[in-house]
């Protein structure tokens, strides 16, 4: 039992919702489509009317088949049969085409929706969330809910036909008609005591598929690593339990719904069972008629196909209800970044403060405390440190990424809560450390910043970018296919057209996380060339990896667990012999023209280690 229901918890963002509240929700998707439905409304009621006549017309026709007159009895009655028939295919047909627009819209929006929702999310929602959870929300739980949709138009009929018949049983026999709808609450009661523990299973059977999807997403993402280290094994045998537990829930699913069906069919029977007893010795009394009582038996049959059928889709309806509420859990999210007072944002100077800053990725651990620094206009800034020092999490913080729990971050004096995202953004050019490039050309990615900018300005930009030198080794220059996530270019060749990008954008603040992949001379001396037209003229925050780069700061700032130990240029940093010093010593050394294995490394003064 542990084991069948692991990791299907809700997520954090999911909740519940009241019926009432689902409908009203699921209404208003619907509203567009209000004329359509009153189309869908008038073929059900049409369809429902014209299938309803068949056991009326062959009821007056037994009553009539003996006699002077049965040859144009029979005529009459094969021709309407024939035409009612044809009628409600007609009507049925334009139902199933209309709803099946309907759902389509409403299902096209419902997923915008979800899509929409999820690209508004902060970092930490990609954080805490796997990819594949997100995709079987976006793509299949909408589908679970189209199919309920459809199955609502189906129950609409079958009601209507329930009340036809209903109305029918009790012009011919009041007394046959209430011992028939007797054992309706009875019906209703089981469908209604199946409705929770349906949802229940429902629920578990989708988080337990959506797990299964995160599992394979993961997989695909990391493929290549896994192939590096000879892991297939070790992934294949992850998938296992979790496949496991798929099978497992959903085979659960199926005995929970299937054992509804029989004990429906039960009570139905025993009702029939009753009615034809009663039925048949109220004919052999003489007060039914050979037509009515072949009308009542119709009736019978008809009135339980609609109830039985209720019950049975209402598994398939608490799917799709579950399933739309999974959905809108995800387009409600609360996002944990916000912007209280959203102003719009002027070409910024680029003056950045950190005031008290406090901030963990998760509540129970803290990678800044109080941390406090301020970065000059125009300055261009290195933060170096040791992995984990919290270098990049400052960038995460300055573009927004994150929510930061206490302090004051400050844009041009101004409090970071209380400016416009989307101005503000279009204001930061992002280089991360390996440089992501959509599918497309080399000119679609230097232009994604700024989809109006003219071919003239892409070349341009790719031309301040070391000369432009490294667009002739491309096959088709500017023309050349990066292919999926650039794979079809090198690293450093990735990193050129980042660069590009970021000139394009023409942004106030760079926040640069220096690629740490070696690239070769040519590449490192072409990517020296652009970063320093990147840089010039911008506040930069550049989380150093390359000894030119700290060589040329401004200022550097050195971090360890979330605090600023020691601050100043290479050349006072270097002659204090401090936490600097440790560092370059470690990661800087061995990049300095003239070193030689063993040697270069700059003394550390005994105090200042002792501080460590
Ligand atoms: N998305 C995340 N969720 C939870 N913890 C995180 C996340 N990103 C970073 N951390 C943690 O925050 C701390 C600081 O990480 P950060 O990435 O800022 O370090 P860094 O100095 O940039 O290191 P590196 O040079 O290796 O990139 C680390 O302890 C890290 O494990």
């Amino acid at each position: 039992m542990g084991f069948i229901m692991d990791g299907l918890d809700a997520e954090d963002y999911d909740r519940t919702y009241g019926d009432r509240e689902l409908v009203r929700r699921v209404g208003r998707y619907f509203k567009p489509a209000l004329a359509g439905m009153g189309l869908v409304a008038l073929t059900i009621l049409l369809a429902t009317v014209m299938q309803a006549a068949f056991p009326v017309l062959v009821s007056w026709g037994l009553d009539r088949i003996e006699g002077p007159q049965a040859g144009s009895t029979i005529t009459i009655l094969v021709v309407s049969i024939l035409v009612t028939g044809m009628l409600a295919w007609f009507f049925n047909y334009i139902r199933q085409a209309m709803t099946a627009r309907i759902v389509g819209d409403v299902v096209i929006t419902l997923r915008r929706d979800a899509f929409a929702a999820v690209m508004r999310r902060d970092m930490s929602f990609y954080d805490e969330t796997p990819s594949g959870k997100v995709v079987s929300r976006i793509t299949s739980d909408t589908d679970d809910f189209a199919t309920v949709v459809t199955l609502v138009m189906n129950l609409l009929s079958q009601v209507l036909l329930l009340v036809f018949v209903t109305a029918l049983l009790f012009q011919r026999d009041v007394g046959l008609a209430l011992l028939t709808l007797a054992i309706t609450p009875i019906i209703v009661a089981m469908a209604l005591g199946f409705r929770k523990v349906a949802r229940d299973t429902t629920r578990k059977a989708q988080r337990s598929l959506s797990r299964v999807n995160a599992n394979v997403q993961e997989m695909m993402g990391g493929i290549a690593v896994a192939k590096n280290f000879r892991q297939e094994q070790t992934v294949y045998e992850e998938f296992g339990p979790i496949n496991e537990q798929s099978y497992q829930v959903t085979v659960r699913q199926g005995f929970v719904f299937s054992s509804i069906f029989p004990l429906l069919f039960i009570v139905a029977g025993l009702g029939t069972v009753a009615l034809v007893q009663v039925g048949g010795t109220t004919v052999l009394g003489g007060d039914l008629s050979a037509g009515d009582w072949y009308l009542f038996l119709q009736a019978v049959a008809l009135f339980w196909f609609p109830l039985t059928s209720i019950a049975s889709f209402w598994s398939q309806f608490q799917q799709g209800l579950s399933a739309a509420e999974r959905v809108f859990a995800l387009v409600d999210a609360t996002p944990r970044v916000i912007q209280h007072d959203p102003q719009p944002v002027p070409r910024l100077r680029g003056e950045i403060e950190f005031q008290q800053v406090v901030f963990g990725y998760t509540v129970d651990q803290r990678v800044l405390n109080e941390f406090n620094v301020h970065i000059r206009p125009g300055e261009t800034v290195a933060l170096v440190g040791h992995t984990g020092a919290g270098k990049s999490t400052l960038g995460k913080l300055i573009t927004r990424f994150y929510e930061f729990q206490g302090g004051h971050i400050l844009i041009d004096g101004r409090d970071i809560r209380s400016l416009d995202l989307a101005e503000y953004r279009r204001q930061l050019g992002v280089v991360p450390q390996s440089p992501f490039l959509f599918s497309g050309t080399v000119a679609d990615n230097i232009r994604y910043p700024r989809p109006d900018a003219t071919d003239e300005d892409v070349v341009v930009a790719a031309r301040q970018v070391a000369g432009g030198d490294w667009l002739e080794i491309l096959p088709e220059g500017l023309e050349t296919e990066v292919g999926e996530h650039g794979k079809s270019l090198s690293m450093g060749q990735r990193q050129l057209v980042a660069l590009a990008r970021v000139l394009i954008q023409d942004p106030a603040i760079v926040i640069l996380d220096e690629a740490t992949a070696s690239v070769d001379p040519l590449t490192e001396a072409q990517i020296q060339e652009g970063l320093d037209v990147v840089l010039a003229d911008r506040t930069s925050i550049v989380i150093a990896h390359r000894l030119s780069t700290i060589e040329h700061a401004d200022r550097i700032i050195v971090i360890e667990a979330g605090r600023i130990v020691e601050e100043g240029t290479h050349q006072s940093l270097m002659q204090a012999g401090g936490h600097y010093c440790q560092v370059y010593n470690t990661y800087f050394r061995h990049q300095s023209p003239n070193y030689r294995p063993g040697t270069g490394f700059v003394p550390v003064l005994a105090g200042e280690a002792a501080a460590d």
